[in-house]
């Protein structure tokens, strides 16, 4: 399939105007689609945007903590099963431990649910600076569908059949990046940086095959592509959290100056939870967990991933086909 195509312009509602939900509008409607981008402060209520729009597509990018209720929010408005829900999302819901697109998918049942994630940063992507990125769905129409939507010279859009590992590897990262924050705001070297987002990668991994990812996704764009860009860019939230730790500010001080949402503070929360119940390591995730809650200094959190009892790179390393 092409890009280039006769236009199928369709009708798309997209809910929270922070900076992704507002870049991703000004993609689609680069390509002529009909975007009503909604938020809580619209003039509009919800329910007057989604009957006067007649929307194909309605795309959430609201942070992790207003899922919920903007979820029960259109659930009041009878929707037709045609319509594609799409989530941009990258958080997990605390105690239930559930992803975005879980929470849609358990609001709207009979509907298509797509993942959009990748190495987005939101600004690069205003300043239309290329990017690409992954749609993910059960549902392959209703995932190439929303890859027409938002393909264009400045943004490729792949097809996954793994809606989970995509999203995971989105959310996932956010932990990795706060760490890499931290990691250069200490100035430990490319070396020590390195080390980090390998071994980042492999917890990620462990966690997404708990989780029922598939292990392939990881090292895709969604996964390896979205934890290179968070990690290496001061344009990443979570990596900023990280690096102002580093440097001595308070984790209150931090968030209160931040522009919009660092995902990563609740989703390694979330993580601990899941770590607890199902018994994984997940050695950097506990060391940023201690570092937001006040119980480590970020040089103490590296003296004890350093320390840590050495082993094997691998868990389960297939050695004699090696040899
Ligand atoms: N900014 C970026 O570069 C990217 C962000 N994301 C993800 O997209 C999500 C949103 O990120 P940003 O736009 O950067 O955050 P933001 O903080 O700029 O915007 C969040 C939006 O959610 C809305 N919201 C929150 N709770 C709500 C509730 N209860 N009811 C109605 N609206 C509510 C806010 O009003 C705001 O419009 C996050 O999960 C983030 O991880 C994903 C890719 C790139
Ligand atoms: O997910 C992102 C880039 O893909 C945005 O990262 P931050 O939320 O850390 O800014």
């Amino acid at each position: 399939m092409t890009n280039h195509q006769l236009p199928n312009l369709k009708s798309v509602v997209i809910l929270g105007a922070g900076a992704w939900g507002t870049a991703l509008a000004k993609l689609a409607a680069i390509n002529g689609h009909q975007v009503h981008l909604w938020s809580r402060s619209d003039f509009q209520p919800l329910e007057k945007v989604l009957e006067h729009q007649n929307a194909q597509i309605i795309l959430s990018a609201i942070s992790m903590k207003g899922v919920r209720d903007v979820a029960s929010m259109v659930q009041c408005w009878p929707l037709s099963p045609q319509r594609i829900f799409v989530t941009a999302t990258k958080g997990l819901e605390p105690h239930t431990t559930y992803t975005p697109s879980q929470i849609w998918q358990a609001a709207f049942p009979d509907h298509p649910v797509v993942v959009l994630s990748g190495p987005n940063l939101s600004q690069e992507i205003a300043q239309e600076l290329p990017a690409a990125t992954v749609v993910a769905s059960k549902n392959t129409n209703a995932a190439q569908t929303v890859q027409l939507v938002f393909s264009s010279s400045r943004f490729r859009v792949y097809t996954n059949p793994d809606p989970v590992g995509v999203e995971l590897g989105g959310t996932l990262k956010n932990v990795i990046a706060i760490a890499a924050g931290v990691c250069d705001g200490l100035h430990l070297g490319t070396n020590a940086k390195a080390a980090l987002v390998t071994r980042g990668l492999t917890e990620m991994v462990r966690i997404g095959q708990i989780l029922g990812a598939k292990t392939e996704t990881f090292y895709g764009l969604s996964g390896l592509g979205d934890l290179l860009a968070t990690c290496n860019s001061p344009l990443s939230r979570n990596y900023q959290v990280g690096y102002q730790l580093a440097n001595g500010k308070t984790l209150q001080g931090v968030m209160a100056n931040l522009p919009g949402t660092a995902e990563g503070v609740n989703t390694c929360r979330v993580l601990m939870e899941i770590a607890q119940q199902q018994g994984i390591a997940i050695p950097i995730t506990e060391q940023v967990y201690q570092l937001l809650e006040g119980e480590v200094t970020p040089r103490l959190a590296l003296d004890k991933l350093m320390l840590r009892d050495i082993k094997p790179e691998f868990d389960n390393f297939p050695t004699e086909q090696i040899w």
